[in-house]
């Protein structure tokens, strides 16, 4: 028999302190005499976090991450489902790889693994992937991406749209304009023009937002925006909702805490696509995810190894870790500063993305009785230093490093296991 949890005086999404049972892997009635007791005074239960951007890297980059390593850093951050991104190699095109990125998901056991499914053939913008075979793979894949790059082609990223429609799917894409990034190594604006490199200007960003949303209209489709990052695309997605279009659109962490000064340092740490923006893009990002526009916070957790990040800026890889500290982040730029509440908080990190993902059979439900076990217990009290050797990613680049942040995932529960107890792998 599985080992039931009595979770006493826990506050359920920041309300009046009560009990939760953990018991046969749903949320039970009333309290159990074998339960182990967890005394949660002081802590928040969350439902598990979902996250519907990660790089897991395996298969072909399992230096930089596996599929085992970085379900642990996220059972760490507090989630309980990861939708893993497509850009792998081999690419995540077809319905074999799509399988095989799920069932190493289902053999680590630290949070269910829903893998993203290539829009075009190996990401090369050319061809549609076999979208209807991996929606009806063993993965059963309903988000598709072609993530690090984007579908820059309007007659194939109409079909994508249109195709994705007979499955309830929804294409996820990287709003990069290619033409107007080339090149590109951070922010464009006078500070890109002052250390000599090359400006990703927002209006490459921008422009296929706009491109997409009048495609998604006009299809009558489903769009997910990925990683927005600036005050203008928040414009564009506010314009697009208003209209009725069915858009959907995330912020990373980073793009709601960092800003586009800290790349004088030249330490390519900060390197990351899209690009580290302004002071006044963040405060848009905020705004936008405070006030529902954009709906979620994704962590787009980018795994490289040392060598692919410990060079000269220009030469260095795109991507920061995120899995471990996304809550952290959030609840520094968005609770603490009064923007969201902690029910808020559960929208933006487990429903809604569990819902776009349309994983919200299984993920993102409300802590209720007779509910899946997927819990996460918080302290918004803690605070720690984080320490990039600390990380169960097998990659160091956390932009975060030496950095005080508040809060502390104690106790991360997948249907009713303890994935992380004491703050600790369980
Ligand atoms: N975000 C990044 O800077 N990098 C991502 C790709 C991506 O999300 O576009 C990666 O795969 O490393
Ligand atoms: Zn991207
Ligand atoms: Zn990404």
């Amino acid at each position: 028999m599985s080992t039931s949890y009595l979770i006493k005086n826990v506050s359920v999404l920041g309300g009046t302190p009560t009990d939760l049972l953990l018991e046969d892997g749903v949320i039970a009635e009333g309290s159990s005499e074998e339960a182990e007791v967890i005394d949660a005074t002081g802590l928040i239960a969350l439902p598990g976090l979902v996250d519907l951007h990660t790089h897991l890297r395996e298969p072909g980059r399992e230096d930089a991450e596996t599929v085992e390593s970085g379900t642990r850093a996220a059972a760490l951050g507090g989630f309980t489902a990861v939708h893993a991104m497509a850009n792998t190699e081999p690419v995540a095109d077809t319905a074999g790889v799509v399988e095989q990125v799920w069932r190493l998901g289902r053999e680590a056991g630290y949070c269910d693994v829903f893998p993203v499914g290539a829009v075009t053939v190996g990401l090369q913008g050319a061809q549609l992937a076999e979208l209807g075979a991996m929606a009806d793979s063993a993965a059963r894949v309903r988000v598709f991406s072609d993530d690090g790059k984007c579908v820059h082609d309007p007659v194939l990223m109409r079909r994508a749209l249109e195709y994705v429609k007979a499955f309830d799917g929804v294409v996820a894409q990287h709003a990069q304009e290619p033409r107007l990034t080339e090149g590109a190594q951070m922010n464009e604006g006078e500070l890109s023009g002052r250390l000599g490199l090359a400006g990703w200007p927002a209006v490459a960003e921008e422009a296929i937002i706009a491109r997409d949303v009048l495609l998604a209209e006009h299809v009558g489709s489903r769009l997910h925006v990925c990683h927005l990052s600036t005050a203008g695309s928040v414009e564009i997605v506010r314009w697009a909702k208003a209209r009725g279009v069915d858009v959907t659109a995330e912020a990373c962490p980073h793009h709601l805490l960092l800003t586009d000064e800290l790349a004088a340092t030249y330490d390519p740490i900060y390197k990351v696509n899209p690009p580290l923006r302004s002071a006044a893009d963040v405060e848009a990002v905020k705004a936008g995810l405070a006030d529902g526009t954009i709906d979620i916070v994704a962590t787009d957790h980018a795994p490289h190894p040392h060598e692919d990040k410990d060079c000269e800026w220009a030469a260095a890889a795109f991507g920061m870790l995120g899995l471990e500290t996304a809550l952290s982040i959030v609840q520094q730029t968005m609770v603490d500063t009064g923007l969201l509440d902690w029910a808020g908080v559960a929208e933006r990190m487990s429903y809604a993305p569990a819902r776009i993902g349309r994983v919200s059979d299984q993920h993102g439900r409300p802590l209720e009785v007779g509910e899946p076990a997927n819990v996460v217990l918080y302290d918004p009290t803690a605070t720690r230093t984080v320490d990039p050797a600390e990380s169960a990613s097998l990659s160091r680049n956390t932009p975060y490093r030496g950095m005080e942040l508040p809060g502390r995932v104690v106790a991360t529960f997948l249907r009713g296991k303890a994935t992380v107890l004491d703050g600790k792998l369980a």
